[in-house]
């Protein structure tokens, strides 16, 4: 198999730079989660991008931000350790904001990584206009000399009208070393089905919450189980799952009036459970409260950190 690259690529980029959406674009399914609030992705899912001459493994990190928290430190270590085993960075600039000091910051910090490809990617092109393309791809390629971070490339793309998403990953390929694929083909990600699951949930429960919710929540699927006595032909997965809040206030805005806003939760979530799994599913949805949880490294281990 000679020719044939394989490797590890991430993305780093401010909250809500579009880094979610830009590994579903590459790898052509939803596994990373996305959601209109900023830093909501906490796992390093990998998304596996196949083709005959590469195999790309996209790791999706969270943001790193300033750390007030035992889980925002270890979500900090959790970053800079992935971004030392990558092969390449791709470093997200979203063309409807201008660079900025948290944007400086984070080149700094690749900056620091040497000698690692790093490709700069304008996202969401497709909110502004081509003149403002044009500046901001200036303005990155300025951001990168003054930190002396060389940029292997700078590609604006566009990952909601699809736009130079495949050149982008041609770009990543050949920045790949050379060698066999790593993972098995059909294989879109090496994260364990509960991971994904609760993820779903995680998503489902963030949308349209007031910004002190986000950090609070955490969603653990105790178990996915066959129900017992059902016809071979229609087979039924029972789930059962907590999300787990900070305050009982906090466990108000879930559960909303009269159960309606977890009722909507369990709806989003249950259909796109249903497809991660290929099979129809009841899902069992409970709200707890774990107080400070993300002060508490005995729950922190619990809740999977
Ligand atoms: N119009 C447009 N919107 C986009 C594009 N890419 C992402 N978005 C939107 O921008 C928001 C943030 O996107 P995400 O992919 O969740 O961003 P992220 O960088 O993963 O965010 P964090 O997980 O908070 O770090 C979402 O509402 C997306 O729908 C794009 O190419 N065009």
């Amino acid at each position: 198999m000679s020719g044939f690259r394989s490797g590890f690529a991430c993305f780093v980029g401010r909250p809500n730079a579009g880094k979610s959406t830009l590994t579903n674009a590459l790898v052509g399914e939803k596994v990373a989660i996305t959601s209109s609030k900023p830093q909501t992705t906490r796992h390093a899912i990998r998304g596996l991008v196949h083709r005959d001459d590469a195999q790309l493994i996209v790791v999706d990190t969270p943001g790193l931000h300033r750390p007030r928290t035992t889980l925002g430190e270890r979500l900090n270590d959790l970053v800079r350790t992935t971004w030392a085993e990558v092969d390449t960075v791709m470093m997200c600039f979203p063309a409807d904001q201008r660079i900025g000091p948290g944007d400086r910051h984070l080149i700094g910090e690749v900056a620091a990584l040497r000698r690692k490809p790093v490709i700069a990617v304008a996202t969401k092109t497709d909110l502004v206009s081509p003149e403002r393309v044009g500046e901001h791809l200036m303005a990155i390629d300025a951001a990168g000399r003054e930190a002396g971070l060389p940029w292997r490339e700078i590609v604006p793309v566009s990952a909601v009208a699809g736009d130079q998403v495949a050149l982008l990953t041609d770009l990543v390929v050949e920045t790949l070393p050379e060698g066999p694929p790593l993972y098995p083909e059909g294989q879109l990600t090496d994260e364990p089905t509960e991971t994904l699951v609760a993820e779903v949930i995680r998503e489902a429960a963030l949308e349209g919450v007031r910004d002190e919710l986000p950090h609070s929540l955490a969603v653990v699927v105790d178990e996915i189980v066959p129900r017992e006595d059902r016809p071979e032909d229609r087979p039924l997965l029972d789930v059962r799952a907590h999300v787990f809040v900070e305050r009982d206030s906090q466990k108000g805005i879930i559960i909303g009036r009269k159960g309606a806003r977890l009722k909507e939760i369990g709806t989003t979530s249950r259909g796109q459970i249903q497809r991660i799994l290929g099979t129809p599913v009841h899902l069992d949805l409970h709200v707890k409260v774990a107080k400070d949880w993300q002060r508490d490294p005995k729950q922190l281990r619990r809740l999977g950190f």
